[in-house]
């Protein structure tokens, strides 16, 4: 008997306001398959996968489960067909712990109480090497920690069609190795996979096959095992990606940041103490920060922001000035900008315009006078961070909400670099990033540091800390290791020092 398909889409389109998000879509999905979604920040990847997991309805076309057409109305129908999604914007109930959000998303097929579900997720945490503790109430979760929770709970249940909308953009390389362990275990076991990142690299090792988008419609099937990292982002944009900027080296300047004997006990009970951070940062350099998230990742960053305000002024020096007891707002003014981990809470206000978000951090670039906005000038401030960062979007008046991923992170990035601050904070620069987009936000790094400003880079990528940094220290237990000149290191001590081996 011919084997069915697992999935199908055909013709499936979706609109939003003027923009086209799924353009006449088909997609085929086979069972066992690992099937990449492929496409540059913006190409509708994630509102077909929304479709596929009934959390969006098209305006047309039809989707058939094994042969049948289906209806779904609801992401409770698609689990109970056996499809579950990881969400790139984490989809968790932030005052509850992990056991009771995976405990909400389980279908009503077995009896599950709190105790069992803890016992399973500990089990799994375990299997699966995500290290996730069962107690802890989401909102003091690190993105990274997050992550491997909206895993847990999708590999729970899911029996399948897995959809996994880039998983791994804040994972560390040691987990993702892990991670696609598993994906291939479950893949031959029949369970199919729908895979959307853009880290090329991970979905050639991973899928047989791949579906590229661009600009809502299919443009490209693929083998991607056949193709170079390069020629997939070729289908993807439409040309050629340049390769970004080489670093020049340059001696580096005098101190700009200095974090002196930071020691901080973190508000929440589950978060991580800091304890004797000591890090100076030269004007005209990058310095890198790697670590397993919720290794003191967030209290470093609340810190050094302004978030939260240390006990001891002088334990963060912003060149002469002891700025550890200022608020954000006062440091922002004295020329330190700050990209947060978590870009919808943190980054913007979702249900705010564009151009409203510009303003939140960048009031102070002439923006306002006499406590009036000139609209006009943040209307072209707006426009310019646009134009600069290539970010898709409807219009300054549109939404943070409605941007995709990708251009969500390309908007707050650029919003940072535009303001020229002396010292940049970026915690995952490319997180959920196109190749394309990439490339553009590393030169602007890399640009801001050749002309002088210091940049800080805390992030679990490892490629990318290798391509921007001078100098590299990893964050473990709240400690930070001596930072070592990127020449004089390399990705494996690194990784050791991740897993506190060798700390
Ligand atoms: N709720 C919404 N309201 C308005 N526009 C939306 C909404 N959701 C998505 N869009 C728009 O639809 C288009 C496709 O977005 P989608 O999130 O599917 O892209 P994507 O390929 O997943 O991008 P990324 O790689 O950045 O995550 C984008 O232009 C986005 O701004």
């Amino acid at each position: 008997m011919k084997e069915v398909y697992r999935l199908q889409v055909r013709n499936v389109s979706k609109t939003y306001g003027n923009c086209l998000a799924n353009n006449q879509i088909n997609l085929t999905i086979q069972r066992g398959e690992i099937h990449a979604l492929l496409g540059e920040n913006g190409a509708g990847k994630s509102t077909l996968m929304k479709i596929i997991y009934g959390l969006v309805r098209p305006d047309a076309g039809e989707v058939f489960w094994q042969g049948e057409k289906i209806n779904l109305n609801s992401p409770y129908q698609a689990r109970m067909l056996g499809v579950g999604m990881v969400f790139q914007h984490f989809s968790l109930f932030e005052s509850l712990t992990v056991t009771e959000n995976i405990a909400l998303a389980l279908t009503k097929t077995e009896k599950w109480d709190l105790s069992r579900v803890d016992r399973k997720i500990r089990i799994l945490s375990n299997e699966y090497g995500l290290s996730v503790n069962p107690d802890r109430p989401i909102h003091t979760l690190a993105v990274g920690e997050r992550q491997r929770v909206e895993i847990i709970r999708c590999l729970f249940q899911t029996t399948k069609l897995l959809i996994l909308d880039e998983p791994t953009a804040v994972l560390t390389p040691q987990e993702i190795e892990k991670l696609f362990a598993i994906l291939r275990r479950i893949a031959a076991n029949g369970c199919s996979i729908l895979f959307s990142s853009h880290k090329l690299k991970e979905v050639q090792s991973l899928c047989s096959h791949a579906t590229v988008l661009r600009n809502g419609a299919v443009v490209q099937e693929c083998n991607p095992q056949r193709e170079t990292p390069a020629s997939l982002a070729r289908m993807m944009i439409g040309s050629d990606v340049l390769s970004s900027k080489q670093r020049q080296y340059q001696p580096p300047g005098p101190i700009c940041l200095q974090v002196q004997d930071l020691c901080l006990k973190p508000k929440n009970p589950f978060g991580t103490t800091l304890q004797n951070i000591n890090l100076q940062l030269h004007v005209g350099e990058i310095v890198g920060i790697a670590g397993v998230a919720g290794n003191g990742q967030s209290e470093l960053l609340s810190a050094l922001s302004g978030e939260f305000i240390c006990p001891k002024a002088e334990m963060i020096m912003l060149g002469e000035m002891a700025i550890a007891r200022y608020d954000v707002s006062h440091r922002r003014r004295l020329g330190l900008a700050y990209a947060p981990e978590d870009r919808l809470s943190k980054g913007v206000v979702p249900n705010l315009s564009l151009q409203e978000n510009a303003l939140l951090t960048t009031y102070g670039q002439g923006l306002v006078r006499r406590g009036m906005i000139r609209f006009p000038k943040l209307k072209n401030w707006t426009v310019r961070i646009c134009a600069a960062f290539n970010v898709k979007q409807a219009g300054v008046n549109s939404t943070a909400a409605s941007l995709s991923g990708g251009n969500l992170q390309k908007f707050i990035m650029g919003r940072e670099i535009n303001q020229n601050p002396a010292v940049m904070i970026a915690a995952h620069p490319s997180w959920g990033v196109d190749i394309k987009a990439t490339a553009s936000i590393h030169e602007a790094l890399i640009e801001m540091r050749d002309n002088g400003a210091a940049v800080l880079v805390i992030s679990e990528d490892l490629d990318e800390l290798f391509v921007l940094c001078d100098r590299l220290g990893v964050i473990y237990k709240g400690q930070l290791s001596p930072l070592k000149s990127i020449q004089d290191t390399n990705r494996d001590e690194i990784g050791r020092l991740m897993g506190g081996i060798g700390a």
